[in-house]
């Protein structure tokens, strides 16, 4: 069964084709900073046995054009990994919103695409780019069987106080509003190989995940107690172009003495504030960059992006009632050596402690970072979001 996933963030597309029930992808690439200056896509493939490289830096305005410029890249003859689109026979979404019926990975018919639209209000920043990947990928793979992998559907297990909001049940029960939680097919696929590097299938996990979208999670033995998203991935931490937790009263406030409205306050909330909207870049490469020039709103930016990490990190060691190891993942937390040291700093009461040199120490692979004899591990565990899709996909269609 060869397998194509597309796996589209707030910031990027990722893929990656998997033959015949291999877990080392054949080819795979990146289109990074959609929407950005210096937009580029990264394609990786094998030639003659070596990996090789094609870098394409142009203007990438939106997912649609994206997933163009990748479905070209598939088959363009010179370097065609598949010498025909209908090799492939499955291609495999990742797709963030599932809401209260979508809850496992499944096969893609109309009415589940109908479904992954009526939630276009909850993932306004995802749910519509998955629909059009969906859609372009049936127009490019016509034979193949497109399923969808949630990222909701490892929260499920969220026990009901932690799931439910504090308002009358019958917004619940009537409308659905509640926390579904993000990034699961990540909290899922880090969390795993942390219990195989700790050997510990029992191991008390605060999963951190931060790339454009940020997220933390409570994983013990392998199951999500809570985590840091909620209704739609804009609650929790501070985040690429979202503000995350936020007193609801600023909404009031702007709509009642300001005169905002709904679509003024969505924009505002998901596209202009977080990172973006403290130093006026999204980018944490362009934060990073700023800091190192002694920028303010950069260091206020980073302070308060890793304050908002620790206080989840406290929380979610409340709610396992202890903690075996925290495990930074995605674009920022594999990459982002001062993140992980400032979010790590002055937590010794939790047996967090950093080995300055691992931590600085460029690596590909799973790592940690603890310094010898810290009694709570600091791992950093490369996500592989697509590899976990392509599982899922093997065990759907095994089982049919
Ligand atoms: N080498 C790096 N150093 C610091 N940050 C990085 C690096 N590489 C990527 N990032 C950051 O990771 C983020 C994107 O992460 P990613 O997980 O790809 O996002 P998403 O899937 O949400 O689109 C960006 O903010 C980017 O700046
Ligand atoms: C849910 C979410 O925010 O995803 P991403 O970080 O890929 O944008
Ligand atoms: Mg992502």
């Amino acid at each position: 069964m060869n397998i194509f996933v597309i796996n589209s963030g707030s910031s990027s597309i990722k893929y990656q084709l998997f033959m015949d029930g291999e877990d080392t992808p054949r080819c795979q690439g990146i289109v990074e900073r959609i929407g950005l200056p210096n937009s580029n896509l990264t394609h990786k493939f094998l030639r003659d046995g070596k990996e090789a490289v094609i870098k394409i830096e142009r203007p990438v305005p939106d997912h649609t054009t994206g997933m163009q410029e990748v479905g070209k890249l598939l088959t363009r003859p010179d370097i065609a990994v598949i010498a025909d689109a209908a090799e492939i026979h499955v291609v495999g979404h990742r797709i963030v919103h599932g809401g209260e019926t979508l809850t496992q990975t499944t096969v893609i018919t109309p009415e589940v695409k109908e479904k992954i639209k009526q939630l276009y209000p909850l993932a306004p920043l995802h749910n519509p780019g998955h629909y059009k990947g969906i859609e372009t990928a049936e127009k490019i793979f016509t034979q193949a069987t497109q399923v969808a992998v949630f990222d909701t559907a490892f929260h499920q297990t969220l026990p009901a106080k932690a799931f439910h909001y504090a308002i009358p049940q019958d917004f619940y029960e009537d409308y659905g509003i509640r926390v579904y939680g993000f990034h699961g097919i990540s909290h899922h696929y880090v969390a795993g190989r942390a219990m195989e590097f700790l050997k510990k299938p029992d191991a008390k996990l605060v999963t951190i995940h931060l790339g454009n979208g940020c997220s933390m999670a409570a994983v013990k033995a392998g199951r999500a107690l809570d985590t840091s998203m909620g209704l739609t991935p804009l609650d929790g931490l501070v985040m690429g172009t979202r503000c995350g937790n936020i007193d609801a009263s600023v909404l009031l406030y702007l709509m009642e003495q300001k005169n905002y409205s709904a679509a003024q306050l969505t924009e505002l909330l998901n596209k202009k504030s977080g990172m973006l909207g403290l130093t006026g870049h999204s980018d944490m490469r362009d934060i990073t960059a700023q800091l190192q020039q002694g920028n303010e709103a950069a260091k206020l930016a980073y302070d308060m992006y890793c304050y908002r990490i620790q206080k989840f990190i406290g929380a979610y060691t409340a709610v396992m009632n202890g903690l075996d190891a925290i495990v930074f993942t995605a674009g920022v937390g594999e990459n982002d050596a001062l993140v992980r040291e400032m979010a790590c700093t002055e937590m010794d009461f939790l047996g967090i402690q950093l080995d300055a040199a691992r931590n600085a120490l460029r690596q590909q692979g799973i790592r940690d970072v603890s310094a010898a004899g810290a009694k709570t591990k600091v791992l950093v565990v490369p996500t592989n979001e697509e590899l976990e899709i392509a599982h899922q996909c093997r065990a759907l269609l095994k089982a049919r």
